[in-house]
């Protein structure tokens, strides 16, 4: 069972609750971050510092690593097509990423020496969920479950929200998500800056979206227009963060050292229904 060790405000905003965790995350925290009623959960010490670097190493020189379609800078798995999003924003790769999605999956478990954290995190999620957990999909296409991402120094995050919602209305057999959830675990993060800012509001519309675009970046918002974020997170090596991705998000340039991370998204369809992995 997962215990809430404490809550943690980090800015002023003390409605702002970072909840603690030190087992695999439950059911109940879960129902926390969809509920809004904390803005990120952290486990410590999820990945072991051995592990963090001999995955993080192998990560640094495969080739699978490639650039963003909307931002070269930050790098992450899958080659070309390797995320959803990169084929939001450059659709001739939609059936590239479909066609592959196997081979990225199973690349980036044997790039953690077949012991992935990713892995670790499904079969977590899986148990915790009433219904499961399972990679999401297209009618029968599967899509990619599992990334990795790397900052190098100087490059960061523009404040986003990430939605499958937004990015896939023109498929009607898409997962129909109620909550999009990112989990990030943080093999190396930046020495210096890499913080992960998430702001409180919640943008469930593209009305309010467009509103808020910050027209210097090909995908940001405007942090004059977002106000102060919630909370600043720096995390520690080897953590595991999660938080609802229709929550304005940001990661800080690093100043210093390559921050390497895993991430996957984790979709709430219903609690009756198995929560859709993607990415
Ligand atoms: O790397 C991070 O801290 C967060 C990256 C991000 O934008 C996400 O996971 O949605
Ligand atoms: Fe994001």
């Amino acid at each position: 069972m997962s215990i809430m060790i404490n809550d943690l405000p980090r800015t002023d905003d003390e409605s702002a609750f970072v909840a603690c965790v030190e087992n695999s995350v439950s059911r109940e925290n879960l129902e926390d971050l969809v509920a809004g009623n904390v803005i990120a959960i952290r486990q410590q010490g999820y990945c072991l510092p051995k592990r963090c670097e001999s995955i993080a190493a192998s990560l640094l020189k495969h080739e699978m690593m490639d650039g963003y379609v909307v931002d070269p800078r930050i790098r992450r798995w899958g080659g070309r097509s390797g995320t959803f999003y990169d084929t939001y924003v450059d659709p001739s790769l939609l059936e590239e990423y479909f066609v592959n999605a196997q081979v990225v999956m199973q690349g980036l478990r044997e790039a953690c020496g077949f012991d992935s954290p990713i892995d670790r995190l499904h079969a977590e999620l899986d148990e915790a969920s009433p219904a499961g957990a399972t990679v999401a999909r297209f009618g029968k296409r599967k899509m990619v479950a599992g990334t990795a991402r790397e900052f190098r120094v100087g490059v960061g995050a523009d404040p986003h929200v990430d939605s499958l919602g937004f990015d896939s209305c023109r498929f009607p057999d898409a997962p129909k998500l109620d909550c999009q959830l990112s989990a990030n675990i943080y093999l190396q993060p930046a020495e210096d800056g890499g913080e992960l800012e998430i702001w409180p509001q919640r943008i469930t519309c593209t009305d309010t979206l467009e509103s808020l675009r910050d027209p210097s970046s090909d995908y940001g918002l405007d942090r004059k227009k977002l106000g102060a974020p919630a909370v600043r997170i720096k995390p520690e090596p080897g953590e595991l963060v999660l938080f609802d991705t229709n929550h304005p998000h940001a990661v800080c340039a690093s100043k210093r050292g390559v921050r390497v991370t895993l991430s996957l998204f984790i979709g709430l369809v219903d609690w009756d229904s198995p929560l859709q992995l993607f990415n």
